[in-house]
């Protein structure tokens, strides 16, 4: 069989097109989505917000190919998600995609170091030293790459998941709040680094945050309501985007 994720287009890196998500259905159905348009560019960083329930995560699942949406369509590195099957699925995850969980999702048996490094190992491929050095140093892990996660505070164990997030060098980062569990300054380190590697390397980041001060990092501000893409800001501040929020929601 042709390996089809062969042919994946890193130029790019994700998008999506009228995606609609349903959860259960007849009465009790609920519409997360309800027909999404856009679309992210290679080495911009990208802040989706909105009121609670208003469907930030479940569109970060449907982008990331962790969760099946029910209508239109998700491309990643320019391929139709919608139209793989769940190997193909698992293996563009893997090649192309980082995700950085609300609860981390490290293993508690491994230290830092070998959680960050896990998906290249299973991978089978190296890690690039200097990008490596580099982003565990810009993460402030050097002197904690030795200990497991539960020898770790919430937010060295949140830059951990993000060096994991970074180090295999995906067309796409997709980042659910993180800078919940980190200190202002902390927070501030991370999302400097989030965007340098996206201004500097090429990265392309979505990262769900109700924090408009952490969406002023980012190049755009996208704002969901019940399910629709209501707002874009372009080099978004934080007033404008406190505005935006408060003015979607009366
Ligand atoms: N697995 C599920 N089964 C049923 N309903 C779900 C499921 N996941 C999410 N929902 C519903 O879909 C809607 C959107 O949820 P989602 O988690 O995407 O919102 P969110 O904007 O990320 O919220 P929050 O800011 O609180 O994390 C909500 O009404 C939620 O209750």
């Amino acid at each position: 069989m042709i390996d089809t994720s062969a042919i994946a287009d890193p130029s790019r890196p994700a998008s999506a097109r009228g995606l609609s998500k349903t959860y259960g259905t007849g009465p009790t159905a609920v519409a997360a989505l309800r027909g999404v348009t856009v679309e992210f560019a290679r080495g911009t960083f990208t802040a989706v917000m909105g009121p609670s329930g208003s469907g930030k995560s479940t569109l970060m699942h449907c982008l990331a190919g962790l969760d099946r949406p029910t209508g239109g369509h998700v491309y990643v590195s320019g391929r139709d998600l919608t139209t793989l099957d769940d190997r193909q699925l698992t293996r563009i995850r893997r090649d192309h995609i980082g995700f950085v969980f609300q609860s981390f999702n490290l293993v508690p048996t491994l230290t830092a170091r070998q959680n960050i490094l896990l998906p290249l190992d299973l991978a089978g491929r190296r890690a690039d030293p200097a990008r490596l050095g580099a982003t565990v140093a810009a993460l402030g892990l050097g002197d904690r790459l030795d200990h497991r996660p539960g020898e770790l505070s919430g937010g060295q164990q949140q830059r951990v998941a993000i060096a994991r997030a970074l180090v295999t060098e995906p067309d796409v980062v997709f980042a659910d709040e993180p800078t919940g569990a980190l200190d202002s300054s902390t927070a501030a380190g991370l999302l400097e680094l989030l965007r340098r590697s996206c201004h500097e390397l090429g990265q392309t980041v979505v990262m769900v945050t109700h924090d408009p001060i952490a969406a002023a990092h980012a190049d755009r501000a996208l704002l969901l309501s019940d399910g629709l893409l209501v707002r874009e800001l372009e080099r978004p501040t934080a007033a404008a985007v406190l505005d935006q929020m408060r003015s979607s929601a009366s």
